[in-house]
């Protein structure tokens, strides 16, 4: 029987129909791809994609993205409607995949730099620092191609047009933190953005992943690009059939 696989989009702010969209185009890519050959044809997943605004939504998914927008907007939306806790407990102890894009990385890390307003509730999950608006306003958004190696396939793959927004960037990884789960291995830097040339150029950490948990300060789901959505969705197949877990890509 194929497996039913449900994937959701936290749908309280910000950038939800991007992701859903992204997320079909990179289900059709899948399901047209040739199976590997020790699979069936009747292994191929179904998948649905939904938007999840309450607890008894987000307990129908096997896997989450939370998207960009404001994340103290997001955070409070969260409280209010009784979802932070079962987003806590989706993330770290469930153990099922989650991404979060911009302010939905902000969301999934154990730590924000201090700003001037104060603390921010957070999801949680990586142990990362992120310090938010690095580049400034909206006014100062960019483009930028990255080099993004968990995409590459034979160093053939075009750099990866990454929209920048108002982004945060990770400014540590492997934090101490005081929260009891643990079991999700170190955080691993999967992309890094460079500003100017050579060895003076200043490198900022883009996108991480830590176990289940995957991070990216950029939108990819403002392009028509699915490689990091193919990636991503591959990813909760395989956590899928193995049990929820993913270690490190393990
Ligand atoms: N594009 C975005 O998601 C912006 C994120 C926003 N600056 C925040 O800190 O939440």
């Amino acid at each position: 029987m194929a497996k039913h696989i449900t994937v959701g989009v936290l749908a309280l702010q910000g950038g939800v129909v991007e992701h859903l969209n992204l997320l079909r185009k990179a289900a059709a890519h899948i399901l047209s791809s040739p199976p590997p050959p020790e699979s069936k044809a009747e292994d191929l997943p179904e998948f649905t994609f939904t938007e999840v605004r309450t607890p008894q939504q987000l307990a129908q998914c096997d896997a989450l993205i939370i998207p960009g927008g404001e994340s103290t907007t997001m955070a409070i939306v969260a409280q209010r409607l009784g979802l932070l806790e079962p987003l806590r407990e989706f993330v770290k102890v469930q153990h099922k995949p989650v991404w979060g894009t911009c302010a939905g990385l902000v969301m999934l890390a154990e730590q924000v730099s201090a700003t001037k307003q104060g603390g921010q509730e957070l999801v949680g999950g990586l142990d990362v620092r992120v310090l938010r608006n690095k580049f400034g306003t909206q006014l100062q958004s960019f483009v930028a191609g990255l080099e993004l190696g968990f995409l590459e396939k034979g160093g053939e793959a075009e750099p990866f047009r990454a929209v920048f927004i108002r982004a945060p960037v990770v400014e540590e990884v492997n934090i101490a933190t005081q929260r009891e789960e643990k079991g999700n291995g170190p955080v691993e830097v999967l992309g890094v953005y460079q500003q100017g040339q050579g060895k003076e150029g200043n490198k900022d950490i883009v996108a991480v992943r830590q176990g289940n948990v995957f991070g990216t300060s950029f939108h990819p789901e403002l392009t028509d690009d699915a490689r990091i959505h193919v990636w991503w969705l591959r990813q909760v197949v395989d956590a899928v059939r193995h049990g929820g877990l993913v270690i490190n890509g393990a």
